[in-house]
């Protein structure tokens, strides 16, 4: 059983920056049913320009016959604010101005991001997360989501995140800015405003997703006469076209400014004391050729969340394997939840 809805939040939504959203929208999409005990919830947190339904783009590791499917769980994934995949974004309608936000939309965090889907956990009565799942930004939300100890987290799995976003990836990201705040209709706030922008900034940040030998791999030309039209060049170009097909440059913007906000430490002592308040049995899992989120990142968290896991994958294909490499994160996933209920069931017998 599939739900796709949206939940609309009747208060104000109070951002990390202390500016107020009102008639905030969340689109999610639920798959299976919640148990009596509510215990069996899959939280899935997508991320840059993913959506709501996670069977589609992390097909493999869910579906109906895979580690997470709805027959057993309770899955649920929400389109994260700011996405136009039918949450609160830049292109919703302001009920104060009766337009568009477009760039009055407020800067949000990736805590905010959290903060939403808190407020959907409590619209569908969950209060207990058996595992929570994210890669990229979708580990920096389900990161902070556990740090912030809003709903209990059984089992938290990091895929290819960090606990601060490097000078490295603002620095990416602040290039796929430049990239759209040269395309002069960005600032004409239409909904196709930025859209070259937006074309040369996910060819930009196609480059720090794959690796050289992803496109030596790929878009190796078979001819050695040629002096333009370049496998690879045209490669660039679809990408960059494709994304413009289902995206907008406003999210885009918007998003990428939250992904640079994200930084465990923000108001607590240190990183280290943030990620050591993380009380979920957790998984770290790097990609071992990721340029964008190095594998020390990944080590990083490990040492620093109390027990926690550690594992890497080999996949030539870079930070984006962690969308690809299925079967890979299936087995180290299926391991590591064995392990940790095994271990569970150890403490109820000495408890009783
Ligand atoms: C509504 C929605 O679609 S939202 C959900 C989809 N998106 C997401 O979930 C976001 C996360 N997903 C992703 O980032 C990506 O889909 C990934 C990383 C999983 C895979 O990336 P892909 O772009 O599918 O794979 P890859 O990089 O190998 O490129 C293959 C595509 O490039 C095309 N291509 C390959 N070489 C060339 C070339 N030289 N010139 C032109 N096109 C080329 C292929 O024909 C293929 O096109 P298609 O996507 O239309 O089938
Ligand atoms: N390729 C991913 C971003 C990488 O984290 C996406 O488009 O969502």
């Amino acid at each position: 059983m599939s739900t796709t809805a949206t939940y609309k939040y009747p208060k104000l939504f109070k951002l990390e920056s202390g500016k107020k959203l009102r008639h905030v929208e969340i689109a999610y999409q639920t798959y299976g049913k919640l148990n009596a005990n509510k215990d069996n919830v899959i939280w899935a947190c997508h991320a840059l320009t993913a959506n709501a339904d996670v069977l589609d783009w992390w097909d493999g590791l869910f579906g109906n016959s895979a580690l997470f499917n709805p027959n057993e769980h309770f899955i649920v994934c929400a389109n994260i604010l700011g996405s136009n995949y039918g949450t609160t974004n830049p292109l919703s309608i302001n009920s104060v101005t009766g337009q568009p936000y477009y760039l009055s939309f407020p800067e949000f965090t990736i805590r905010d991001l959290a903060g939403l889907h808190q407020l959907l956990a409590n619209h569908l009565g969950i209060n207990s997360i058996k595992v929570l799942i994210g890669g990229s930004l979708g580990g920096q939300q389900a990161l902070e989501w556990s740090i912030a100890k809003t709903i209990n987290v059984e089992n938290l799995i990091l895929v290819a995140t960090n606990a601060v976003h490097s000078p490295w990836g603002i620095a990416f990201n602040e290039s796929q800015r430049l990239a759209i705040s040269t395309d002069r209709t960005f600032y004409a706030n239409q909904p196709d405003g930025g859209l070259k922008g937006l074309k040369a900034a996910r060819s930009i940040a196609l480059l720090s997703y794959r690796t050289y030998e992803a496109y030596a791999a790929t878009q190796l030309e078979s001819v050695n006469d040629k002096t333009g039209n370049y496998r690879a060049s045209s490669y660039q170009n679809y990408q960059g076209e494709k994304l413009c097909k289902r995206f907008n440059a406003y999210s885009y913007w918007y998003l990428s400014k939250a992904m640079d906000s994200h930084n465990v430490g923000r108001g607590k002592k240190s990183i280290v004391a943030a990620l050591a308040e993380v009380e979920a049995n957790t998984l770290v899992i790097g990609i071992d050729n990721d340029i964008l989120f190095p594998i020390s990142e990944q080590k990083f968290l490990a040492e620093h969340i109390t027990d926690a896991q550690f594992s890497s994958i080999n996949c030539a294909y870079g930070h984006d394997g962690f969308l690809i490499e299925t079967d890979k994160l299936t087995n180290i996933i299926g391991n590591f939840l064995k392990e940790s209920s095994d271990k569970k069931i150890i403490k109820l017998h000495q408890t009783a």
